[in-house]
């Protein structure tokens, strides 16, 4: 698993401390990365506890850890269809947040483990949204670059629009093996350096309106809670 950042103990509380979030009957969306990691398994802690709950996962691998670790799962289709209970709280990884006020909330960037598509399907449909992170994820202002999941065939399309919006587009290679990283569903991932980031929401637009796009990894005022961990505690941010 791709990890980043900070230190395994500041992400571990953070984990700890969105799941404490979680109702006996919730349905719980499972984010991807090693905080999200940490997540999951103190989910799973509290299920062999008895605590009654259904995951959706976000990426392969979590699915692979919610099973590892005793976390029943449903199909994202399943929590959200008609007469479907609907997802309760999310918890996922971020590679960047950034609270300054330009936007309503947060603007996080998101990808760093090519899992952002789903990511935000779960993210964006849970009734709250728990973003767990050490505090080398904050920033005044995005200045990352931002992952775009893209179809293979659309790669330059893509491309030659990032590079219209003032971006710096490189597409990203797997470390084992030759070639580029294929996502889950198949696509693969321009990281896409923009400089400083002054307006999310507005690059966050162009980018969904361009062609070829699958999805990107700014996740614009969707955030309710920012866990931070830190190497002493947790500090919980209200958005
Ligand atoms: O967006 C993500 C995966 O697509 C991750 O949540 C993000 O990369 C943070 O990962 P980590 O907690 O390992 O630093």
């Amino acid at each position: 698993m791709k990890t980043s950042g900070g230190s395994d103990a500041a992400k571990r509380r953070a984990g700890e401390s969105a799941v404490e979030a979680v109702d006996d009957g919730d349905v719980v969306g499972l984010g991807t990365g090693s905080t999200a990691a940490h997540a999951i398994r103190a989910l799973g802690n509290r299920v062999d506890a008895g605590l009654d709950i259904c995951g959706v996962a976000t990426s392969f691998a979590s699915r692979e850890l919610a099973l590892d670790v005793g976390i029943p799962l449903i199909d994202l289709d399943e929590a959200v269809g008609p007469d479907a209970p609907g997802i309760d709280v999310a918890i996922d990884g971020a590679d960047q947040v950034a609270t300054d006020g330009t936007v309503d909330g947060a603007a996080i960037i998101k990808g760093g483990g090519a899992a952002h598509a789903r990511e935000k399907l779960v993210d964006a449909a849970a009734d709250r949204f728990l973003v767990v992170i050490d505090p080398s994820k904050e920033a005044d202002v995005l200045d990352r670059p931002v992952p775009i999941e893209v179809l293979s065939s659309g790669r330059g399309v893509v491309a030659r629009a990032v590079r219209a919006a003032e971006g710096d587009p490189t597409l990203r290679r797997a470390e084992r093996k030759d070639g580029p990283v294929v996502t889950d569903n198949g696509n693969l991932v321009l990281d896409c350096e923009f400089g400083t980031i002054t307006d999310p929401a507005s690059l966050a637009t162009t980018l969904s309106s361009t062609p070829g796009v699958v999805e990107h990894g700014l996740f614009v005022g969707l955030a309710d809670e920012i866990h931070v961990g830190t190497d002493r505690g947790v500090r919980v941010e209200q958005l």
